[in-house]
């Protein structure tokens, strides 16, 4: 006897109901920072950044894949804060909590190499209105990657991995995050859907074999599958680097259309989000309901070991 099919049973339910009304519209701004290997320099810059978008009305602003040092594994250890320590410790870290707080705006901080203990992690801080950490996304799949005559780069040769997904319940709706390669897995996306997200931010820095090749396609993909907001932020791109960036920081819309793009020169984008979007995409196409659970599951494995 086939078993009975109930769509309803196939969804995971949101952890925490959703904080928003479905009709809620504020500005992103996504800043495609220049990366330099000075490290004072990359905060005073990121700051200035920061305080422009948020002159031009933004309200959640996202920085790029490691934007207070070079990408490499020699830079990391070098360059890597105590984020728990905090102070003199962290100051990429005490300056994105410090101008949140100032100008009372949501910032998903990018990433930067952290040091825990004798572990070095590629992670992202997410700062409420009032400077608070809100969440930190410790990259959960590191970039290995090997195209001869292309690139071959280990980020595990210094990097350890995260253990958890991130999604936090903002000021401006709730956010899950991925950083970079992290887009690449759609379980991770479905499970931020599945726990009702209405954005995905992806710090990143793609580079230039895998960029031209799949980075917009990922960004649309993961938005469209999900019938949700992606926002993408790189760093600009530096010809002279050991590591290229592609840049092409993107905002995408739920029906996986491209809302705002940069080129790969330092950039910045503000641009307004409007989330009754995805109520409009998901009653136009009900794909949650069209789903067919008694064929295939999304596994929430965290929530399911925790229970
Ligand atoms: N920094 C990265 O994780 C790069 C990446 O994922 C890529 O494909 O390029």
């Amino acid at each position: 006897m086939p078993v009975p099919y109930k769509p309803e049973e196939a969804r995971v339910p949101p952890v925490l109901p959703s904080p928003l009304t479905p009709v809620y519209k504020f500005k992103i701004a996504l800043c495609q920072l220049s990366v330099t290997a000075d490290k004072k320099r990359n905060i005073v810059h990121a700051k200035k950044a920061i305080e422009e978008v948020a002159g031009g009305g933004a309200e959640l602003v996202i920085l790029p894949e490691i934007w207070n040092s070079p990408y490499s594994n020699d830079s990391f250890p070098v360059y890597a804060e105590d984020i728990e320590a905090g102070g003199d410790a962290a100051p990429s870290y005490s300056m994105l909590s410090e101008v949140a707080r100032s100008l009372q705006i949501t910032i998903v901080g990018g990433s930067i190499p952290e040091r825990s203990g004798d572990r070095l992690y590629n992670t992202c801080c997410v700062f409420g209105k009032d400077g608070s950490l809100k969440g930190k996304h410790r990259k959960i799949h590191l970039f290995d990657i090997d195209i001869p005559g292309k690139i071959t780069f280990k980020e595990s040769n210094t990097l350890t991995a995260g253990q958890h997904p991130t999604i936090v319940d903002t000021d401006v709706g709730r956010i899950g995050i991925g950083i970079c390669h992290d887009i690449c897995f759609q379980e991770l996306a479905m499970l931020y859907a599945a726990r009702g997200a209405h954005l995905i931010c992806y710090p990143s820095a793609f580079e230039m074999t895998t960029g031209p090749l799949v980075w917009e396609l990922l960004q649309r993909a993961r938005a469209a599958d999900n019938q949700l907001f992606v926002a993408t932020c790189s760093p600009a791109r530096d010809s002279g680097s050991g590591y290229i960036a592609w840049g092409h920081s993107m905002l995408v819309g739920p029906f996986g259309e491209i809302i705002a793009t940069t080129e790969h020169e330092e950039a910045m984008i503000v641009e307004e989000i409007d989330y009754s979007q995805i109520e409009l995409r998901r009653s136009n196409l009900p794909l949650e309901k069209q789903r067919r659970g008694d064929l295939y599951q999304l596994v929430d494995v965290q929530r399911t070991n925790s229970h």
